[in-house]
């Protein structure tokens, strides 16, 4: 079964935009989880852009009550600063069930790679055995789209790692042009060759109702979807509670 994890960083952007409490984090948080989500994700930037400290700590409160997943994401390379108290430090203090890392910068709108597992594996490693140690399952953020990618994604074992979260932005732009078909074989390569490494798969970034059902038909054995970005639009003109019924529907898990 794929679980869906609902990442509600866009619901603490759009609260960013005036100050305040509203729309509360936490609230649209319960909301996915009473509408059947399995877990919730959200990916602290260290510029605070959206997504707090507090706001992770509330969370984590929130799912160890609702006895569900939580999946924080972050650069485990990034330092410290003011309100960011480190990747690590925050997984340390709420110990998610899973900690995924992405090798991303403040200067990027948004995460657009995975990481490189060869050039990676020295430095990456004791950050994996670190989250392994304080009891977080570790994925790391990987290329599916490029050869070198689908070529390195089994030496996520090597480092230590539980699973991959395969990047999924350039599937979701192969879908839009309406030429997914080679998009989608090379996915589902990088995915068996994770799984006889003995990894599981994630998935996530720019998945939608519109290419989700797709993406899982044509790669099998994903074990999460985390998903925000066209979730919470979505959820704009259709509501929490039904949109996330309809990404469980894609599922296959069909909610009262
Ligand atoms: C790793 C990943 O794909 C998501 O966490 C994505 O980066 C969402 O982050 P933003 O909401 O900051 O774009
Ligand atoms: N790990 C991907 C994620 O949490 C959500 O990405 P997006 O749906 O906001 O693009």
């Amino acid at each position: 079964m794929t679980v869906l994890s609902v990442n509600v960083n866009k619901i603490a952007v759009l609260r960013n935009s005036r100050g305040g409490s509203e729309p509360d984090v936490v609230r649209a948080a319960r909301a996915c989880l009473d509408a059947g989500a399995h877990g919730i994700t959200v990916h602290p930037r260290p510029d605070a852009r959206h997504i707090r400290a507090d706001d992770v700590y509330a969370l984590a409160e929130l799912t160890r009550e609702r006895g569900v997943e939580f999946n924080l994401e972050g650069n485990p390379f990034a330092p410290p600063r003011a309100g960011y108290p480190g990747f690590f430090a925050l997984c340390d203090a709420v110990r998610p069930a899973q900690a995924t890392l992405v090798p991303d910068s403040d200067a990027q709108l948004t995460s657009d790679h995975g990481f490189d597992f060869v050039r990676d594996a020295d430095s990456l490693r004791p950050h994996v055995d670190a989250l392994k140690g304080i009891g977080c399952r570790v994925s790391l953020f990987a290329d599916a789209h490029t050869q070198g990618g689908r070529a390195g994604i089994a030496h996520a074992a090597d480092v230590g790692a539980d699973r991959v979260e395969l990047y999924t932005g350039p599937w979701a732009e192969a879908f839009a042009s309406g030429a997914s078909e080679a998009m989608a074989a090379q996915f589902a390569e990088a995915a068996r060759r994770a799984q006889d490494a003995g990894l599981g798969v994630n998935a996530g970034h720019d998945l939608s109702q519109e290419n989700l059902g797709a993406f899982l038909r044509a790669v099998p054995g994903v074990l999460e979807v985390s998903i925000g970005h066209a979730l919470i639009g979505e959820a704009l003109y259709d509501g929490l509670d039904a949109t996330v019924r309809g990404y469980l529907a894609l599922l296959g898990e069909e909610r009262g």
